[in-house]
């Protein structure tokens, strides 16, 4: 009698890796796209931007979107600021940045780094420029024109509020609809520790020999992450709700209140400081079959470490229209759309 046995399998076995706590800079550049700076700014710096972003974060609003039939609430309040020196076209344009930043949502215009964010933006760029330098530029990261696209600068930021230990944010990548491929995010952070996750997205050719590792960073209070360009290609990040939470307990006492006692905050604030390309202003982003702007995404999937990458445009309008989109899906073509200059054009030492 024979026996029936099974098929040998084709599939390997490839084991779980277990999350690392990557707890200082060199682990994080060590494992990651990105760059980790602890006391960043001025201590007392620091505080006031912190106090000033807390107040303003009364008034800030949880994202809304439709994800399939239903309306989803983000699971903490947001808001995006645009620097008032900086003139990406007209402000129109901001207009609608600020709109896609809210999910297509019809905003107010956007408001203006308040003076204090100003500030700590010009610490924030010097350490962005200076990690640049030190870093290969990838071929259609913006080049600008001049020494323009050699120096990096924030003209935008989108700044979010995790209050208590609930608050988070999901696994995503950041849309690339007006940075372009390959941009640089600085993150900043304020307030209460909170981890930051990131998970590589393994490509499809790679799924069967190797799994993601999943890493979580504590960020301190006055900390800044650097998502180098590719963060957004090959890595999602996330802030997962936690089950407690280490109160900050602010050195300095309110600017405004300095007779009042300083009282310990459950709050994080975060500040991500972004560069809207001019080459992705909102007048040259494509329309879906509804007629509103698509978004971009990388094809994390299929990726070719800066060298073959796809991204495509896509219908973004269900996120407001009921979940109701269409099947726009158009790959991104740079020459065509008339998009740059790129470090692939003007190379990476011209200034
Ligand atoms: O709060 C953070 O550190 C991340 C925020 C974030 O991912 C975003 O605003 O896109
Ligand atoms: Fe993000």
């Amino acid at each position: 009698m024979s026996v029936l046995r099974q098929p040998p399998s084709s599939t390997r076995y490839v084991p779980r890796l277990l999350p690392l706590t990557l707890m200082n800079p060199p682990m994080v550049a060590k494992h990651t796209p990105c760059t980790m700076h602890l006391s960043i700014l001025p201590p007392e710096l620091a505080c006031k931007l912190f106090y000033t972003m807390l107040d303003l974060s009364q008034s800030w609003k949880r994202n809304k979107w439709w994800l399939f039939d239903r309306v989803v609430e983000s699971p903490h309040r947001t808001s995006f600021y645009a620097r008032k020196t900086d003139g990406v076209e007209s402000d129109n344009s901001w207009q609608e940045a600020a709109q896609y930043w809210y999910n297509g949502r019809q905003t107010d215009p956007p408001n203006v780094f308040p003076d204090v964010m100003e500030e700590a933006c010009l610490y924030v760029e010097n350490m962005v420029n200076k990690e640049m330098q030190m870093r290969p530029r990838l071929p259609l990261e913006w080049a600008g024109r001049g020494s323009e696209g050699q120096i990096w600068r924030a003209n935008v930021a989108a700044s979010n509020c995790y209050e208590g230990t609930k608050d988070s944010v999901g696994f995503h990548s950041d849309h690339l609809t007006y940075l372009g491929p390959y941009p640089t995010i600085a993150s900043l952070s304020l307030g209460t520790t909170r981890i930051f996750r990131l998970r590589e997205v393994v490509p499809s050719e790679e799924m069967h020999s190797r799994r993601a590792q999943t890493f979580n960073i504590p960020l301190p209070h006055n900390s800044l992450i650097i998502m180098h360009a590719s963060t957004q290609e090959k890595f999602k990040h996330s802030i997962p709700p936690q089950s407690t939470l280490d109160l900050y307990r602010p050195l300095f006492p309110h600017h405004a209140r300095l007779e009042h006692p300083l009282e310990p905050s459950n709050c994080r604030i975060n500040i991500t400081f972004r560069f809207y390309r001019p080459d992705f202003r909102p007048q040259s982003i494509p329309r879906c079959n509804c007629g509103v702007p698509t978004i971009l995404r990388p094809d994390m999937k299929n990726r070719h470490d800066g060298q073959t990458d796809k991204y495509w445009w896509t219908c973004h309008a269900g996120a407001q229209n009921e979940g109701k989109g269409c099947s726009f899906w158009q790959v991104m073509d740079m020459k065509a759309e008339g998009r740059g200059p790129t470090i692939s054009g003007v190379g990476c030492n011209e200034r």
